[in-house]
């Protein structure tokens, strides 16, 4: 058996599409041009790429882009200052800061500076607490766009078992709030959770969201499995770039499993995608308009 590949890149670049027409509309009908802010402290290069690409879709998409770069030393006096004139701004809907902070930063401070209406990565405790809740929120970029891969693969995940390792706020707890919402049965493995490949072995959906390359192992994974792979991993490479692996074990898992996503070309499609509908939606909610057919 080999398994489906999910191509971000496709199912990503027909969400962007459906984006930009949505933003066409709200530009004719509403003189209403979304405009998305991100800010980037020092100079992390996994966030140069992500920062870059963001620009890019965020312009090619019809939407405003204004990005921030500060210096890694910058105060947080300062950067709270910059939070504030982006709440204020009216052609500014969604805000960004992207993380890692400097250790010198305190990130929650800066993420609870954040309008909630503004939050297009739904990280701010308001929108966290209402996802938790089950209401409507502002939801992280990167698990909705583990739920449209899997909605790509199953049309309803209802009752099936879903494992996600991981817990962070950005990812792995977001993902399994999003889960619950669809009905599906979650279980939360983490850095103290014993034998993953005993919990992996039980799961219909493995979401891998750890930052550890090629973690989850081919033989873990139940025959006809489907699985996302949030991992970023950047290997380096003597005398050429890095090469990018995710969390999985990419080329034992296609023996086994029944759909993969892979990396690059998967999920990290999917969350810069994912980040303009969010902009789109938060700006047809601050002007009061009805929500986004996207
Ligand atoms: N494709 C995309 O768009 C995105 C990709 N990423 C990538 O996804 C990965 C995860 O990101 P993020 O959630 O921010 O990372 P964090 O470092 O914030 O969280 C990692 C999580 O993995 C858990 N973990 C660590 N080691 C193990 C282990 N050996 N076994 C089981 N669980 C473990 C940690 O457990 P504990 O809580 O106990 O410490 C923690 O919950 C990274 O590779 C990152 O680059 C992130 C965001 C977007
Ligand atoms: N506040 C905040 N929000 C985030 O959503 C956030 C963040 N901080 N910090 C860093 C992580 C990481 N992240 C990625 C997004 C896209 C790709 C992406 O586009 N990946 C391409 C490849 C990129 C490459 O070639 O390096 C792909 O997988 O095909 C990757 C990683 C968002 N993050
Ligand atoms: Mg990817």
């Amino acid at each position: 058996m080999t398994a489906r590949i999910i191509d971000g890149k496709v199912i990503a670049a027909e969400l962007r599409g459906r984006v930009a027409d949505e933003v066409a509309r709200v530009r004719r009908d509403h003189q209403l041009t979304p405009g998305l802010a991100v800010v980037l402290v020092g100079n992390d290069p996994a966030s140069e790429v992500y920062v870059r690409s963001k620009h890019t879709q965020t312009q090619a998409a019809g939407m405003a882009s204004f990005e921030h770069k500060l210096p890694a030393d910058v105060s947080e006096g300062d950067l709270l200052v910059l939070i504030a004139r982006l709440n204020h701004d009216p052609r500014v809907h969604g805000i960004l800061v992207q993380l890692p902070l400097p250790k010198t930063l305190h990130t929650e401070t800066i993420i609870n500076a954040i309008d909630p209406a503004k939050d297009v990565d739904g990280l701010h405790p308001n929108n966290a607490g209402r996802l938790a809740g089950g209401f409507a929120a502002l939801s992280p970029c990167t698990p909705l766009g583990c739920i449209i891969l899997t909605k790509s693969v199953h049309a309803s995940i209802e009752g099936m078992n879903a494992i996600v390792i991981g817990r962070s706020n950005l990812v792995g707890r977001p993902l399994v709030q999003l889960l619950l919402n669809e009905n599906a049965t979650v279980t939360i493995a983490h850095s103290r959770s014993r034998d993953l490949a005993k919990l992996c072995a039980q799961a219909d959906l493995v979401y891998a969201a750890v930052g550890r390359p090629e973690m989850v192992r081919g033989d873990w994974l139940k025959l006809g499995a489907t699985v996302i792979d949030v991992g970023i991993n950047r290997i380096p490479v003597p005398g050429a770039k890095p090469k990018l692996v995710g969390d999985v074990a990419f080329q034992e898992a296609l023996d086994v499993a029944g759909a993969i996503t892979p990396v690059p070309g998967g999920v990290g499609q999917m969350t810069v995608a994912c980040l303009l509908v969010n902009t789109l939606r938060a700006a047809c909610a601050i002007h009061g308009l009805p929500a986004p057919a996207v």
